[in-house]
């Protein structure tokens, strides 16, 4: 019989489910030495926040099918070792996302009453009714950054509070904030117009200390600011002086650069809210995602797919077999487009060309969808739910095949439009297996594709592109490989270079200034 090791407390309901099919050890508060000494016995972990599921501890899972997290983040696991291992990562994508919203709400009406503060005076035996003087929110601006599902979800029940919604989101289209009745700013004008400020972002590079000393200033010095997302996307440090100093009002903070919580000056601070990671921790979320999980643990263990994987797409072997080049040539080239149309797109275009062009190569598309995604939800998003985050974020996806393109045996041409215009990439397989990409925004060129790439559009003429190596070059960034691409001599061309280190800031524009550069794309792949 298969067994599972669950090391964080779940709902019961979630152990009966894992019973019908597994040996079920519930053993929570161990450590990462206790877990790599007994690990190699189990087919499953099941956990939430609190065990840090190590590269060690994968490795040492060597008969380990699948992890399963109840609840949304898995930064709390190392999915690329998983993959690596080839074990399935899931986790419940939606079971706490009215929990986590409407804690997040809890905190923001409990800062602007004072609630915590004037509960512990009461019970004090004291009745300081003059103390706790508070602030209404109706009419008061509340800036959400992050309008995925809980953002959306706080953005809504803000507004039947008579909130105004300024909403901070570089991936949801402004339909989509029309409809849920937000206003999309940028972040500049959402720091400096919100009362409160409410944060709905996953861990990324791009959002740790996205609240700093630098942010902090710009705020109002009556704002409030909520995080129920995850710690470390708000620098606790800045923050406890911005506190101290009264450069801001208060903060409701539920998770934390470390946790559990140690030594800390924000536990003496009376302008601020802390609870212990506790956005997911209501009856109905925990047995949400406690189901969730367990079910797709028990259904992988018996061999069939998982709904929400985030590191597996959800294929069956043979398709799976078939495409497995070709998937990640589309995902590929969905990442470059997205880049180059500047993120926020409304709509894809994706054209299926030569032995592609048929009806079993569907799952490509979804391949470019989770490209396209990939630089906003990161490993949130999947094979299985690529297609509906599209959806819900009012990306039109339009799908072509094309089978008289014969330039190479199957190619992928995608076409996104974005808040940088619309841009294209077509991408091809070398009969080795290499990806190249074979055309960008309909100039040819043959390149394959790098971790850091620059992309120029400029007239074609002598000495650009020495100028552009020079510039380079007086940055210290050493250029891998260079390629240029027009359709007449001295026309519009593009230059595609692959780099081996990133641009450093400024950089792109200073290229853009170059005589006859009429625009640079930075790309991360
Ligand atoms: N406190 C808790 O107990 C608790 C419970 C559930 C979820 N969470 C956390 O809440 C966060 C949001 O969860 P969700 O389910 O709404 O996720 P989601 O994926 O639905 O939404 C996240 C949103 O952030 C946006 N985003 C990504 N990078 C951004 C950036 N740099 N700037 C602005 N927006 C950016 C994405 O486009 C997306 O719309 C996650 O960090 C999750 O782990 C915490
Ligand atoms: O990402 C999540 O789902 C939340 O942070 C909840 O974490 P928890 O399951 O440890 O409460």
């Amino acid at each position: 019989m298969a067994k599972v090791l669950v090391s964080d407390s779940i709902d019961p309901v979630g152990v009966e489910i894992l019973s019908q099919v597994a040996q079920v050890d519930v053993k929570t508060g161990l450590s990462a030495e206790e877990i790599i000494q007994i690990i190699p016995e189990y087919d499953a972990l099941m956990l939430r926040s609190s065990t840090r599921v190590t590269k060690e501890i994968v490795e040492a899972g060597s008969k380990l099918q699948i992890i399963g997290r109840a609840g949304v983040g898995v930064d709390n696991i190392d999915v690329p070792a998983a993959t690596r291992q080839g074990i399935i990562v899931v986790n419940s994508p939606e079971g706490n996302t009215i929990a986590a919203a409407e804690h997040a709400l809890a905190m923001m009406l409990s800062l602007s009453r004072h609630i915590p503060d004037a509960n512990q005076s009461v019970k004090a035996n004291k009745w300081e009714r003059n103390r706790f003087i508070g602030t209404e929110v109706y009419k008061k601006n509340l800036g959400v950054v992050g309008l995925g599902k809980i953002g959306s979800h706080v953005a809504k029940v803000a507004r039947s509070l008579g909130m105004k919604i300024l909403a901070y989101d570089p991936f949801i289209s402004k339909e989509r904030a029309d409809q849920l009745g937000c206003t999309l700013v940028d972040l500049e004008l959402l720091f400096a117009e919100s009362d409160f400020i409410t944060l709905h972002v996953p861990k990324t590079s791009e959002t740790q200390h996205l609240i700093g000393r630098e942010t902090l200033a710009k705020m109002k010095p009556t704002v409030r600011i909520i995080n129920c997302s995850r710690g470390g996307i708000i620098d606790e440090l800045a923050l406890i002086e911005a506190l101290e100093s009264g450069r801001i009002a208060g903060a409701a903070l539920d998770v934390f650069e470390q946790e559990p919580l140690g030594e800390s000056r924000l536990r003496e601070l009376s302008n601020v809210i802390l609870t212990p990671h506790l956005g997911a921790s209501t009856t109905e979320a925990q047995v949400g995602v406690a189901v969730d999980v367990a079910e797709q643990i028990r259904d992988v263990l018996l061999g069939l797919p998982a709904r929400s994987a985030v590191n597996i797409p959800g294929l069956t072997p043979d398709v799976m077999e078939k495409l497995r080049p070709y998937l990640q040539l589309a995902e590929t080239m969905g990442n470059l487009v997205s880049q180059l149309a500047g993120g926020r797109c409304d709509s894809l275009n994706v054209r299926l060309q030569g032995e592609l062009a048929t009806k079993d190569s569907q799952p490509l598309v979804v391949a470019a969808i989770k490209g396209l995604l990939s630089q906003a939800l990161r490993e949130r998003v999947n094979y299985v739910n690529a297609a509906i985050e599209a959806k819900e974020r009012g990306i039109r996806v339009i799908e072509t095949r094309d089978a008289s393109t014969r330039d190479y045996s199957g190619s992928i041409h995608l076409e996104a439009n974005g808040s940088m215009g619309t841009h294209s990439v077509t991408g091809a397989l070398l009969s080795t297996g290499e990806i190249r990409i074979t055309d960008l925004d309909e100039f040819p060129i043959n390149v394959p594709p790098s971790n850091h790439m620059l992309f120029t559009l400029h007239q074609d003429m002598p000495g650009i592109i020495g100028k552009i190596g020079a510039l380079l070059g007086s940055f210290n960034v050493n250029i891998a490989s260079m390629q240029v691409g027009r359709k007449i001599i001295r026309g519009d061309a593009v230059m595609a270079l692959s780099l081996d280190d990133p641009l450093p800031e400024g950089l792109l524009s200073e290229i853009t200034k170059v005589p006859g550069i009429r625009d640079a794309y930075t790309v991360k792949l």
